[in-house]
């Protein structure tokens, strides 16, 4: 067992192989554990792959880079983010270090209940189809549970019943009875459907109508997970900003996103920022979360910012998430992938709600660390120094060149291709005629 410390300054600072001792040392990962995170070899194979989706001819690598210095309910967590985008990690690591300051993110769940949903049409009495549902409520729950039985025995399935009736749509009036299912560890959708399938036929017969769709709601709007966090104004005090100032400029910035949806849409593409990366660490589904954020952020009919940032009575930044967040740490590709599987025991979760809890402290800390940079500074210094390093491969830099041209275009301001390639081609040069002028004297 290890130091469990996610406090580690300068880890960027260290090669790939030197983070991966830190890892090492951080919890009880094993060798084969961190041959997974670490990919090459250990990675997943073709031969795997070929059985998780269809006419694989190969997989495709992506960095797998981890956040530091979060503490989530005085626990201290390293988190693996997998996304192609620079300064997301080192974002999500400086906000998680503000927020350490001010005690560590507090966060919490409700219960994993999701909905499935059964279309009816054709229903000739709506209101007393209504009705015989709801009175059939205790059957329609029995059938959907003979689905699933070992959700049952771990305290989850079917648990309500609910319709809904809509009078008008492009085709006429329907009647949407919702099935209301507790998925315990797993994100749920195949089981969900399963369910929805199984009982659509008692449904035609009680209501009468014919069954259309029979499929999860993504919206899954009772499958909460929260974040808080207080960052003190004074570590928010920065290139002679006071933390004040600081605080006034994030504040002013969350306000945008409050009122402007043009303005919410990028703000909560920063909060997915946090959250997509740890969803593909763990072999979730991002489809799913990122539709179900959205929808969150539109349901009072306007949409708005998943967050929520305040001033408390000390002049301390307070900020909170709240947003759907349907992830398994069973199901899915949760434990086809290897380096998933290593993931999550990184993380130190085995229930899927603590996984749920982690990802929204991301999703806060991610949208912390850009509204600090764009409320100060801008984002260009921080995100295109970093993407500059892949400006550099992209003009066909290579080994320590990257670093090199990157640098340089950093100092000179101008992160632009053409110079890259200028730089590149200027370095080549002197690199060609250092080498000319040692072999001439070597030769002598
Ligand atoms: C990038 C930083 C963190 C640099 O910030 P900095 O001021 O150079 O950082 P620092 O030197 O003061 O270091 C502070 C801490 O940041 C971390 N850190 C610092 N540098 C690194 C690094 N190279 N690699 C990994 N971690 C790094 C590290 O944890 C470090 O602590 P230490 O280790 O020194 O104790 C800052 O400028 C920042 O947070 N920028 C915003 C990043 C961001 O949001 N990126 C997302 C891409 S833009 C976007 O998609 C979203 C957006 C912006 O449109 C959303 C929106 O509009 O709301
Ligand atoms: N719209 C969407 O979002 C859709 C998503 N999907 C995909 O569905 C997949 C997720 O579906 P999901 O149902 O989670 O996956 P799985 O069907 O792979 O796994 C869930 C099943 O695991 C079993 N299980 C074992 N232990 C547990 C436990 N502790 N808690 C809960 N279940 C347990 C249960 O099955 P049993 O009772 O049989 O043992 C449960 O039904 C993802 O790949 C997603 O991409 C699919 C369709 C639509």
């Amino acid at each position: 067992m290890g130091t469990r410390n996610s406090r580690i300054s300068g880890f960027y600072q260290l090669s790939p192989n030197e983070r991966l001792e830190v890892v090492r040392s951080f919890d009880g990962l094993n060798d084969e554990d961190l041959r997974q995170l670490h990919g090459g070899n250990g990675a997943l194979t073709v031969e795997r792959a070929d059985k998780m989706i269809e006419n694989v001819i190969g997989t495709f690598n992506l960095p797998l880079g981890i956040a530091t210095n979060f503490l989530i309910n005085g626990r201290d967590v390293l988190i693996p983010m997998v996304v192609e985008e620079p300064s997301i990690v080192a974002g999500a690591s400086y906000a998680a270090k503000l927020v350490r300051d001010g005690g560590g993110f507090q966060a919490s769940s409700t219960p994993p209940l999701m909905i499935g949903q059964v279309q009816l049409v054709h229903v000739a009495d709506p209101h007393r189809a209504r009705h015989d549902i709801l009175a059939q409520r205790e059957a329609i729950l029995a059938l959907a549970n003979r689905q699933s039985s070992s959700l049952v025995a771990l305290g989850g399935g079917a648990r309500d019943v609910e319709v809904r009736f809509f009078e008008t749509s492009p085709m006429g009036p329907m009647l949407v009875v919702h099935l209301i299912i507790d998925c315990r560890d797993a994100m749920g959708a195949n089981a969900i459907n399963t369910m929805a399938e199984a009982v659509a036929p008692l449904l035609e017969e009680i209501s009468g109508g014919k069954a259309y769709l029979r499929i999860l709601s993504n919206l899954s709007d009772r499958r909460l997970a929260r974040a808080r966090a207080i960052v003190p104004a004074k570590s928010l005090a920065r290139d002679g900003l006071s933390g004040e100032e600081v605080v006034e400029g994030i504040l002013w910035a969350y306000a945008f996103a409050a009122v402007d949806p043009y303005r919410a849409t990028t703000h909560n593409k920063g909060v997915l920022n946090g959250i997509d990366p740890v969803l593909i660490a763990t072999g979730n589904d991002w489809r799913a979360v990122e539709a179900g954020a959205h929808a969150y952020a539109a349901r009072n009919g306007q949409y708005t910012s998943l967050t929520h940032w305040e001033r408390d009575a000390q002049g301390n930044l307070v900020g909170t998430l709240e947003m759907p967040l349907a992830v398994g740490v069973v199901g899915g590709a949760t434990k086809v992938h290897p380096a998933a599987q290593a993931a999550l025991k990184l993380l130190g979760v085995t229930h899927a709600h603590e996984l749920a809890e982690i990802c929204v402290c991301a999703g806060l800390a991610s949208n912390l660390a850009a509204m600090r940079a764009l409320a100060t500074e801008g984002i260009q210094r921080g995100h295109m120094s970093l993407h500059a390093r892949q400006i550099a491969m992209a003009a066909g830099a290579q080994g320590a060149e990257v670093d090199t041209i990157a640098a340089r275009m950093v100092q000179e301001r101008r992160i632009k291709l053409a110079h890259a390639e200028a730089l590149l081609a200027e370095l080549r040069a002197q690199n060609a005629g250092t080498a000319a002028a040692h072999a001439l004297a070597t030769t002598m």
